[in-house]
């Protein structure tokens, strides 16, 4: 991984580093003790819990085809660093996605350990019985709130799309899985410009309803700021209780994780993210990649938030998946640290 520059240097060993940040969530020199940074902050969580939708998200707009081992070493790595969810792959049209064309063999090949959730994406009964038939335990359906990217995305109307909804989630609830539900373009599309907080949250209020048991909200193209975030979610709030919302932050125009920091202070305590800040959506033109675990990992821990996950063993993960797609992270965390 390369040698750490001087001026982290300076600041720490690399043992510490690993021993007192990395590992244990504790204070790095010069930032903030993380009791005195929280207590300046209202509202904040105790728990935060990590969506890791690298193997998925991150991949699936990747060009080059990743070898099916490498997706399958990649997330047993992430198995490993105490992530509590890791999306695996999508039950989608190999046609419209190739590069998760694998999802069967992946999701067979996978070593599932105790204690974390894997769960696929699936746009329609076709995609949630081949899920169910390849050992998937939870899927999500995604949906949009926006008409123009749901026609782009998955070819169909909001309304076409949540019959088909309906559809999965009352399958689903038979088989005792649980289906988590997305809506895309939360705070702008790359078709239609700005949707209203309203579209917003009618469209999770029908997810919510129809048995979803957590509406991640989506900021596609990465173009939220934190007065767009503040009242997208003050206006979801009113129909949906923080606890069962999540945000996933596209990191395009830099403005992530102040994004991420007003959701968390509003109540909600689950936020996705991609290794190495990869990933995009291949239907959401000028998509660039998730905010970067590894950062959001180093955010929370100076934070004093748990999450329960290592981040070192991430940025390994992170490693192993950059050298395998031939990319530089995007993690800025990694860069410093390791000179990448
Ligand atoms: C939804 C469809 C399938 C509709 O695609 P369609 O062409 O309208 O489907 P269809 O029902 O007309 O069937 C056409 C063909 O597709 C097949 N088909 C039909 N369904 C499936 C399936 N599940 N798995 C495999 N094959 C399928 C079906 O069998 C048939 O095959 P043929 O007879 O031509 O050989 C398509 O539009 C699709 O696959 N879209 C997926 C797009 C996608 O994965 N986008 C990225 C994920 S969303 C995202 O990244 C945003 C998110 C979640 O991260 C949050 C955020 O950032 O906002």
């Amino acid at each position: 991984m390369g040698n750490m520059p001087s001026a982290v240097k300076h600041c720490l060993s690399y043992q510490q580093l690993l021993r007192e940040h990395l590992c244990i969530a504790d204070s790095v020199a010069g930032a903030l003790d993380p009791a005195q940074e929280s207590s300046q902050l209202s509202g904040l969580p105790e728990y935060v819990k990590i969506v890791e939708v690298g193997p998925r998200d991150g991949l699936q707009n990747e060009k080059v085809i990743v070898p099916t081992d490498v997706k399958i070493e990649f997330i047993n790595q992430l198995s490993q660093t105490g992530l509590p969810v890791i999306e695996v792959t999508s039950f989608v049209s190999p046609k419209w996605v190739p590069q998760l064309a694998d999802h069967t063999e992946v999701m067979k090949s996978i070593h599932q350990y105790p204690g974390v959730r894997y769960p696929v994406l699936t746009p329609n009964l076709q995609g949630f019985h081949r899920a169910v038939a390849a050992g998937a335990t939870e899927v999500s359906v995604f949906g949009a709130a926006s008409e123009s990217f749901s026609k782009k995305n998955i070819n169909c109307s909001i309304e076409e799309s949540m019959e088909k909804f309906e559809d999965i989630v009352k399958s689903a609830r038979h088989m005792n899985i649980p289906v988590r539900g997305y809506v895309s373009c939360v705070l702008g599309c790359p078709y239609e410009g700005s949707i209203t907080p309203q579209k917003v949250t009618e469209v999770s209020k029908r997810l919510y309803g129809m048995g979803c048991y957590e509406i991640s909200l989506g900021d596609t193209i990465g173009v939220g700021t934190p007065g767009s975030m503040k009242r997208m979610l003050a206006s979801v709030m009113k129909e949906i209780p923080p606890s069962v919302l999540a945000v996933h932050c596209h990191d395009t125009n830099g403005q992530a994780f102040d994004n991420i920091l007003t959701a968390l202070q509003m109540g909600i305590n689950v936020v996705d993210s991609a290794v190495s800040g990869l990933g995009g959506c291949p239907y959401a033109k000028g998509a660039s990649g998730n905010v970067a675990t590894e950062d959001l990992i180093y955010m929370l821990n100076g934070l004093g938030l748990n999450t329960g996950v290592n981040l070192y063993k991430v940025m390994e993960a992170g490693n192993f998946i950059c050298k395998a797609v031939n990319k530089t992270t995007n993690s800025k965390v990694t860069q410093v640290s390791f000179n990448a």
